[in-house]
Formats: structure tokens, sequence, C-alpha cells
């Protein structure tokens, strides 16, 4: 297993100074950038589109970690993978034919990931696992960020955990939602091996980047 991963979320970055956030986010230490884009229909938020990530992209050589939270979803995954995703991660009730929108994502050469709602299964997975690269566990609605974590969610990460090993396959096993230094501790035990964080990596301002970040790889 891999050292944990830590990819805060930019939804809790001052969106007025974007870029400048994700410099300060890079440096303190993160592994990854959880961009998290919401459409108003699929979630009851609406936050950014492929140009702000486009926008982005010069500002960091770390891998963007975007989470779509959009429906439809097919007719925008070229748009997210030419504004520089790195993974791109979507819902299954997103769209009519997730296994369609994995081969799709795999077909642009990104990495593809599948993220479950806290009320959608593990077994959801038993068609996908062989295709994904990484498996992403909601502890909380989508929607927004600032959340409580759901802690019902810690033993489907550990369900997650045995059937990602069973496969043999290098799949990352992400958590995200209400994370804190506390529920961190406990993904991690139960099998994570990346986690985003936006309240809790973004907390205070820059100054408290780099501690916040280490205070989530525990
Ligand atoms: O995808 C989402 C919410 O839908 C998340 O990525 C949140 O943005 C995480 O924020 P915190 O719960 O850590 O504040
Ligand atoms: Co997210």
């Amino acid at each position: 297993m891999h050292p944990v991963r830590i990819a805060p979320s930019i939804l809790s970055a001052d969106f007025a100074k974007l870029g400048e956030e994700v410099r300060a986010i890079d440096a303190a230490g993160a592994d990854w950038i959880h961009i998290d884009v919401m459409d108003g229909h699929f979630v009851p938020n609406i936050t950014i589109g492929p140009a702000v990530v486009k926008a982005l992209r010069p500002h960091t050589a770390k891998p963007f970690d975007v989470h779509l939270m959009i429906s439809p979803i097919d007719a925008y995954l070229d748009a997210f993978a030419e504004a520089g995703a790195d993974t791109i991660t979507v819902h299954p009730e997103a769209g009519p034919h997730i296994h369609r929108t994995i081969q799709h994502i795999k077909g642009l050469g990104k990495r593809a990931g599948v993220v479950l709602n806290p009320a959608t299964p593990a077994k959801m997975l038993d068609y996908l696992i062989d295709m994904v690269d990484l498996v992403l566990v909601m502890s909380v609605n989508p929607g927004f960020g600032g959340q409580s974590f759901i802690e019902s969610q810690l033993g489907k990460i550990a369900a997650i955990r045995k059937m990602i090993d069973h496969s043999g396959r290098a799949i990352d096993l992400e958590v995200d939602g209400g994370v804190d230094p506390v529920w961190a501790k406990c993904c991690i035990e139960a099998g994570a091996d990346a986690l985003v964080a936006g309240t809790a990596a973004f907390r205070g301002g820059p100054a408290h980047y780099a501690a916040n970040i280490a205070a989530l790889r525990g």
C-alpha cells in the first residue's frame, strides 16, 4: 500500500485568488489537488467548469484529481481531460452507462475513478473493479464542503479495501467529506490510502496549510 496521499479540495480555498491558493497548498505538501465540479442539478451547488481547471493548470505540477458531480456527464469528459485533469472521477448515478463512461475516460488516456455516495453499496463495484484506477468513498452526501463525516462509511472502506486487495490491481482508495485528523486516522486504519480534505486543509489560511496537511497524515 502507498503512504497516504492528501488531496486538498479547493472548494474550501479563497475563490478570489485560486491560482495563489493552489500554489500555496502545493508548497505545503499536497499530493494531489482535488477539484469539485458541481452543476446545480446532480448536486444542489454550482462551482467551477473546465475553463477554471485549465486556468489553474500552470500553477502546479501536482496531479489534478477532478471529482465530477454533474449530469449528464459524458459530453463533458473530453473538456475536463483537455483542461488538464489527471484523474476523472464519476458517480454511477450521473449517467445511464457507468461502464461506458469509465471506458471513455480511459480512452482519453486519463486515470478513471468511480465514486460511491453514502447510500451506494460496495457491491456496485463488482463489474468495475477490473477497469478503474481509483475508488472514492463519499463520507458525506455530495454538494457542499464543511459537513460532518458519516461514520457508517468506515465499514464500506474496509470492505472495498478487501475487494481491491483481492483484485490484485493497483487501485487507490480515497475518502471524501468531513475528513479531519481524527477521522483521517480511522479512514487509514480502515484501509484508505488517499484522503480529500477541504475544511481541514485550508483552515486558518496559508500560514497553516503545512501543519494542516501534516496533521491529516497523522
Ligand atoms: O466532494 C465534496 C463535497 O461534495 C468534497 O470534496 C468536499 O469539498 C470536501 O470538503 P470537506 O468536507 O473536507 O470540508
Ligand atoms: Co470531492
